[in-house]
């Protein structure tokens, strides 16, 4: 089998180099690409220094369209801005796109899912199969006994991470609220201080640790009065999301323009 040629956006971040170690050790593809932000001292530097290996033969580029010739599937992890400049660049070009940022307004996702009615896209806040294994579980546990429990969620990462609540923190509050009928603009608490008064039970409540090098850890907490459930992820290091990416981008090569999450690449959602 052929493999696909991945293009990595913000080679240099934490996750464009998981990025890039992934797209070299999965079987089904192989780097194409490398981009840096436009002035980076680090352009013309081939993209296997970046990981201290051998050269791959893939210098960082500025300029995805110096280099739209050399692959099939755009993968971004980088910021809410850049990611919508890239995605102006995958319709104008007809390349599928891999979206892992986090961090879009409501405006921005309305723009992502407007072009995506005429490229694939994959967008999801989190990559790793038990986060979308967690989302299915999050559903189940919000039938069963969201309607009487107290529900919080808590997520931690790392002191660099820009947006809060995470992605994927918000998505569990989507998914949860959206089983209870519920709407999460109008039932969501984001921290609190001060006399707050008793819990209403109706509320989602989101709580953000941001510390050290943690990689990705949530939380969703079902509390009753004599029993709580406790549904926790925690990832320790950024391949689980790196390699879930290539898997999405595998996936996407050959489908249709559309919208599509993580749950559909991994078979538990249907298109
Ligand atoms: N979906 C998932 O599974 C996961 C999602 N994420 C999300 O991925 C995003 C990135 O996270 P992380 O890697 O930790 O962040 P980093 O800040 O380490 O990396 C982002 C990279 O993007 C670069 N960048 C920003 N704008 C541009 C541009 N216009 N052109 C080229 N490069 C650009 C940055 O460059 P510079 O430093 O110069 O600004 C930086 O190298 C976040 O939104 C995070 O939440 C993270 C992990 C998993
Ligand atoms: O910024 C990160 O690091 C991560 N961001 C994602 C999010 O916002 O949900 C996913 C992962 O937990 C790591």
């Amino acid at each position: 089998m052929e493999k696909i040629r991945v293009a990595v956006t913000g080679a240099s971040g934490r996750m464009g180099r998981s990025l890039i170690e992934a797209a070299f050790v999965n079987p089904n593809t192989d780097l194409g690409a490398a981009i840096e932000r436009p002035g980076s001292t680090l352009i013309g530097c081939d993209a296997g220094e970046l990981l201290a290996r051998v050269h791959a033969g893939v210098p960082l580029s500025g300029n995805l369209d110096l280099v739209k010739g050399n692959y099939d599937v755009l993968v971004d992890f980088t910021s809410p801005e850049s990611s919508l400049e890239f995605l102006a660049h995958c319709q104008a070009n007809n390349k599928p796109m891999v979206i892992g940022t986090t961090g879009f307004s409501d405006e921005q996702k309305a723009q992502i899912a407007d072009i995506a009615k005429t490229v694939p896209v994959v967008l999801a806040p989190n990559m790793a199969v038990g986060v979308n294994l967690m989302f299915k579980l999050l559903e189940v546990a919000a039938e069963v006994m969201g309607s009487y429990t107290d529900i919080e969620i808590i997520e931690g990462h790392h002191r660099y991470k820009k947006d809060a609540p995470s992605g994927t923190a918000l998505k569990m509050g989507e998914v949860i609220a959206e089983t209870l009928k519920r709407d999460l603009n109008q039932c969501a608490i984001y921290g609190r201080e001060g006399i707050t008064g008793e819990r209403d039970r109706e509320t989602i409540a989101f709580s953000t640790i941001r510390a050290g090098d943690i990689v990705g850890e949530h939380t969703a907490l079902f509390a009753d009065l004599g029993e709580r459930l406790e549904i926790t992820h925690k990832a320790s290091n950024r391949m689980t999301f790196a390699n879930g990416a290539m898997r999405a981008a595998n996936w996407l090569k050959d489908k249709p323009a559309g919208l599509y999450d993580m749950q559909q690449v991994l078979g538990f959602k249907p298109l």
